[in-house]
């Protein structure tokens, strides 16, 4: 996990959807959505090709009308409040399209001339803020045909953050970018999280989402399977690996492990015996990783000495794994984890930023 500081939460939903639904003919791309992102996190949106990430971001940018349910930002309810609820958005949903040969810094002039925003200091100096966050102040000037990939990606950003929006919203913004470029929009995504934005991501990248993100939802074929704080997701995946001299020691301690699991030792989850690459047992234990010590003294009480053992992190490949790979139940529901308590309506409407001159 990244060391980024994330501006403390004040209980006001940014996002907030409620049973929210889009069937395109016979085919239900998001079914019964509850969706719930707080001020200051940084919201991964993950799920396999096809799992209606993209279908959701429009319905929430209102470019697509849900079929049931509501999506409410910001405390307004977007089927009545879409204009005041896009001031305070930036999106990228679709690679922007940008004059090739205009520099950057002109064809964030244009956006902003285009999108009404009043021409004087106040813009040139905006476009300096949004060019130094996305670190291209020095390239501003180049053309746009000669933007990498990364480049033509942070420009996108910048012009999305030109009214200095306070929830941004980014559609697979590492796709198709080399490692660097992908590094790049990370420390992006960590710039903005320490400038207090919210930030919407859905990606297929989960490492990235790891290392960025406080917060996700999982979906798959439509339906929110998961929804959490990583840290906290990260923890159930936690597993303590045991390597033992001999097979047949694996095989004992197997057994001990989980003939205590159902005793004193509930802490333990699945166990299950490997070999590592020198084809030595191993035996590896869903088990929080500060369990360590106690497992170590479960098996020495049995006379069952490991050659080694070691805690090993929960990864959100294996989240989301466990997660897509579910079978699909009959009337399968989301589960959502206990909302965090909404403050007073008053509140919803007390917090706007001051944004461009419009
Ligand atoms: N306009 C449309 N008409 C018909 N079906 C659609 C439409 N838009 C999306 N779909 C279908 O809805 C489902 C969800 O698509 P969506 O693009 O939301 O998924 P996604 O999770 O964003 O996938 P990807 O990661 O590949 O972009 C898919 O089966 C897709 O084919």
């Amino acid at each position: 996990m990244s060391d980024i500081s994330i501006p403390p939460y004040d209980g006001m939903p940014v996002i907030s959807t409620q049973r929210l639904t889009k069937a395109f003919g016979n085919l239900v791309a998001v079914n019964d959505l509850n969706l719930q992102v707080m001020r200051g996190d940084v919201f991964g949106f993950l799920g396999p090709n096809g799992s209606g990430k993209t279908t959701t971001i429009r319905m929430l940018l209102g470019l697509i009308h849900p079929t049931a349910g509501r999506a409410v930002l910001f405390g307004m309810d977007n089927a009545y409040q879409l204009p005041a609820i896009l001031q305070r958005i930036g999106a990228i949903v679709e690679t922007p399209t940008f004059y090739p040969y205009l520099s950057g810094l002109d064809n964030l002039r244009v956006i902003a001339a285009n999108s009404g925003m009043v021409l004087g200091r106040a813009n040139n100096r905006r476009y300096e803020e949004v060019l130094d966050i996305v670190e291209l102040r020095q390239y501003q000037q180049l053309a746009y045909r000669n933007y990498s990939l990364g480049m033509k990606q942070r420009l996108g950003i910048a012009a999305a953050l030109l009214a200095d929006p306070e929830l941004v919203m980014l559609d697979e913004p590492t796709n198709g970018l080399d490692p660097a470029g992908v590094i790049e929009i990370r420390k992006l995504i960590q710039r903005l999280a320490g400038l207090g934005k919210t930030i919407f991501l859905s990606s297929h990248i989960l490492f990235e989402v790891q290392q960025v993100c406080n917060r996700v939802a999982i979906l798959r074929k439509g339906n929110l399977v998961k929804q959490g704080d990583v840290k906290e997701l990260l923890r159930e995946k936690e597993q303590v690996e045991i390597r033992m001299n001999r097979a047949e020691e694996a095989q004992e301690a197997l057994r001990i492990l989980q003939h205590l699991k159902g005793q004193e030792a509930s802490w333990i989850g699945h166990i299950a015996i490997e070999q590592n690459a020198l084809r030595q047992p191993l035996l590896l234990v869903d088990a929080p990783a500060a369990r360590s010590a106690d497992i170590n003294r479960l098996l020495a009480r049995h006379e069952l000495f490991a050659a080694e053992l070691h805690p090993r992190e929960g990864s959100l490949e294996a989240v989301y794994l466990q997660a897509t790979a579910q079978p699909n139940q009959p009337g399968e529901m989301p589960v959502v984890e206990a909302p965090y308590e909404q403050k007073k309506a008053a509140d919803r409407t007390t917090d706007r930023t001051k944004g461009v001159a419009k």
